[in-house]
């Protein structure tokens, strides 16, 4: 097969001003789906995203026994039923989410269960799951690998109580563990022994999500969770828009001197991408509320920032962009467990800027972004859709920049070259 021909990012030489609603929330989707397939009746979910990630899931949990049945603005999910003894096997393509959370639920259940995914999966941090599955007593085929292929052997009955795990290279492990904790026969009690715990807002995420559905959850002291047993409620639930991705059409009206109107904006989230409201300011831009909106616009200057994403990695490859073209040094740091992100992203994001002739450089947990006045080249993704958004953010303040298989934002935002396309040309 022929690679896709690259794409002219788009180009601004004024102000980028627009308004944008963008998809539902990669997260909140793929762990209302899980609980969905987990609950204890039928749940509707309005508003999700339809994306490679979620559609990865989706096919997963149809896997597992659950069904998924997809109107255009809800899908109605009828939760796993009697277990099959049948093998099956799931594709994790790319999805953090997916072969992270889902090995989880195949322990419930009475089948062989092979998990896979694209090449890159096969090198992203996985030994903590097949740990975790084996001191929950499973047996797990990975032929010594810790990483993707491997099958997991459920018996049927998972004991559960008190699990270690050491979580610091994802905190999708302890997310993991906690969505079925409720469903084993003693409930869970949980420590992350590592000594860092990255993305905790996803963990809260996860934690809220379950307290909905009437699971009771107890965090007792930081890195300890005790999930009691017990049943999670069937809920019907509207999605929220992605916070994390509505980031690159932030970051478009910021170097640009322009403004955004990202529609939606909820008034109170678990999301990581919340955190855009204080990022911005940072940046020395500004944000109001308009009612349900949020409007972010441009300051008089784009200063550079020394920022601890520790708690919002992902939103690390769009700040690194902004920061390239800030008038300041910047300093981004807490950001170690990005080299096991869709690619290495701290090398990704230093190869691609300086290819540019950029001046970026990795720390040992993070990047320093200095400015320089960049030049159009082709702009490498690594099939990382945070990649190709970061590409769009330097593209529209950088002539004849090409970005390598846009289509890779698919991940997680569905048409996302032809959305920047429109919106150049009704601004
Ligand atoms: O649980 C989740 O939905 C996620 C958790 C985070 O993973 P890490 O803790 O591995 O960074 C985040 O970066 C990822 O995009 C989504
Ligand atoms: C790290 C990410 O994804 P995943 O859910 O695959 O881990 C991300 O979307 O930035």
């Amino acid at each position: 097969m022929t690679a896709p021909l690259p794409w002219l990012a788009p180009h601004r030489t004024s102000p980028f001003v627009g308004e944008v609603l963008v998809p539902g929330s990669k997260s909140l989707t793929n762990r209302v789906l899980i609980l969905a397939a987990l609950g204890d009746g039928p749940s509707t979910v309005t508003r999700p995203l339809g994306s490679r990630d979620t559609q990865l899931m989706t096919a997963a949990l149809t896997a597992l026994g659950a069904t998924v049945q997809r109107d255009a603005m809800t899908w109605t999910v009828t939760p796993i039923g009697s277990a099959s003894t049948e093998p099956v096997t799931i594709d994790c393509g790319l999805a953090g989410t997916v072969m992270r959370f889902v090995p989880l639920l195949a322990a419930l259940g009475s089948a062989p269960v092979t998990f896979d995914g694209d090449e890159h999966a096969r090198i992203r941090p996985m030994a903590t799951t097949i740990a975790t599955l084996r001191a929950l007593g499973l047996r797990v085929d990975d032929e010594g690998r810790g990483s993707l292929p491997f099958t997991v052997h459920g018996t049927g009955h998972v004991a559960g109580g008190e699990v270690s795990i050491d979580a610091s290279a994802s905190s999708q492990f302890v997310s993991a563990l906690l969505l079925v904790g409720a469903r084993l026969e003693r409930g869970l009690d949980l420590r992350h022994t590592g000594s860092t715990l990255p993305s905790m807002p996803h963990i809260e995420m996860t934690v809220a999500e379950l307290r909905r559905r009437g699971v009771r959850i107890d965090v007792p002291e930081p890195g300890r969770w005790i999930v009691h047993p017990g049943t999670i409620d069937a809920l019907d639930v509207e999605i929220e828009p992605d916070l994390s991705n509505a980031g690159v059409f932030i970051a478009g009206a910021l170097v640009t001197g322009g403004s955004v109107r990202i529609r939606s904006w909820p008034h109170d989230t678990d999301q990581a991408g919340d955190a855009w409201r204080t990022i911005v300011p940072a940046f020395g831009g500004t944000v109001r509320r308009d009612g349900d909106d949020l409007v972010f616009a441009a300051g008089d200057r784009l200063r550079g920032v020394e920022l601890d994403l520790h708690d919002v990695g992902e939103l690390t490859p769009v700040i690194a962009a902004i920061a390239a073209l800030a008038d300041t040094p910047s300093r981004l740091s807490g950001v170690a467990h990005l080299r096991g992100h869709e690619t290495d992203r701290l090398a990704a994001l230093v190869t691609e800027i300086n290819r540019l002739g950029g001046d970026a450089e990795e720390t040992e947990d993070g990047l320093v972004v200095r400015p320089r006045t960049l030049h159009g080249d082709t702009f490498r993704t690594y099939d990382d859709h945070r990649m190709a958004h970061a590409a769009v953010v330097l593209g529209l303040r950088v002539p004849d920049l090409l970005v390598e298989n846009v289509v890779t934002t698919v991940k997680t935002y569905p048409n996302f070259a032809p959305v920047w396309e429109r919106l150049m040309t009704s601004d």
